[in-house]
């Protein structure tokens, strides 16, 4: 069955990684699909000629989420290429790991301009299209299970993810009288390019499998049933909830 035959689905950080595997997800449902990337411009391509061979039109737009005018013009684009704004993924994001005693203003401040504000103002442009259109529409953030516990070398990087997942739970109050369903995926630890230096350690590796009980750290492609669920009329009575992703990650005390 087909989830998403017809909509048309916007997905920031999508060159790679967990975006990358939504949107391919998304075109696999019948989704025409408008991805955005900051920098690796043939990973966007190659993810657009996937979603093509999948049958669906799809279309990369460059820019960086942490400026706010990024977001005006991905809708912009988007609508002026296939009409509309069904659904809304929030899925690009930075993990620098850093120690917190010596974080750089820098790291941080970049952070939080690329997970939180990106995740406020392009959330907040999609909104606004799908109130214009007037027939509701769904979003999803991808947060984080860092939304519910901390990292040693991520003080500067959990907020943001704490904030994505608030930012679902406050959007779904503001936006639930327009029909927009507002929701946040909460992956454990997925194997991208985000986390390949800090899992080169062996060690740390092997701990965090550990951890799991179904045995195995994520793949990016975990993440694309539960994203397409929540985007679909399957989840119509859904707004405001948040999906461990995890393997089971988050309840394994002892
Ligand atoms: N991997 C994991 O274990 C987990 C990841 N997450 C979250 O999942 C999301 C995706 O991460 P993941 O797939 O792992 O990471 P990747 O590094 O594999 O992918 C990140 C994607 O975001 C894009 N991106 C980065 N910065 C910007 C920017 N400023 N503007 C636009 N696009 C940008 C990258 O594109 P480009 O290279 O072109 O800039 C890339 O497409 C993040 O929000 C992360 O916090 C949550 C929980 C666990
Ligand atoms: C980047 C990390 O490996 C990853 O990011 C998250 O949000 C997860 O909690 C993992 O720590």
């Amino acid at each position: 069955m087909k989830l998403l035959e017809g909509k048309t689905v916007l997905v920031t950080g999508a060159s790679a990684g967990i975006g990358r595997a939504a949107a391919i997800g998304a075109a696999r449902h019948g989704a025409d699909v408008v991805i955005n990337f900051s920098r690796d411009e043939a990973g966007a391509a190659s993810a657009v000629a996937e979603i093509e061979a999948l049958g669906q039109r799809g279309l990369y737009v460059q820019g960086d989420v942490a400026d706010p005018a990024t977001a005006k013009d991905f809708v912009a684009k988007a609508v002026d290429k296939f009409g509309k704004v069904d659904v809304f993924v929030n899925n690009a994001g930075i993990c620098p790991f850093h120690a917190f005693l010596d974080m750089p203003v820098e790291t941080f401040e970049r952070t939080m301009r690329v997970n939180m504000h990106g995740a406020y103002f392009m959330v907040q442009a999609a909104a606004n299209q799908m109130v214009k259109q007037g027939h509701g529409g769904a979003i999803v953030a991808v947060s984080s299970i860092s939304a519910l516990v901390g990292g040693e070398y991520q003080t500067h990087y959990t907020p943001t993810k704490a904030g994505v997942h608030s930012l679902m739970q406050s959007t779904a109050i503001a936006l639930g009288k327009y029909g927009i369903r507002c929701n946040s995926v909460l992956p454990g630890t997925i194997l991208t390019d985000i986390n390949k230096d800090d899992l080169a350690d062996v060690e740390k590796r092997d701990y965090m499998e550990k951890r799991i009980p179904l045995g195995r750290l994520g793949q990016p492609d975990d993440l694309e049933g539960p994203i397409v669920f929540l985007a679909s009329d399957l989840a119509k009575y859904v707004t405001g909830a948040a999906l461990l992703v995890d393997g089971g990650m988050f309840v394994n005390l002892q």
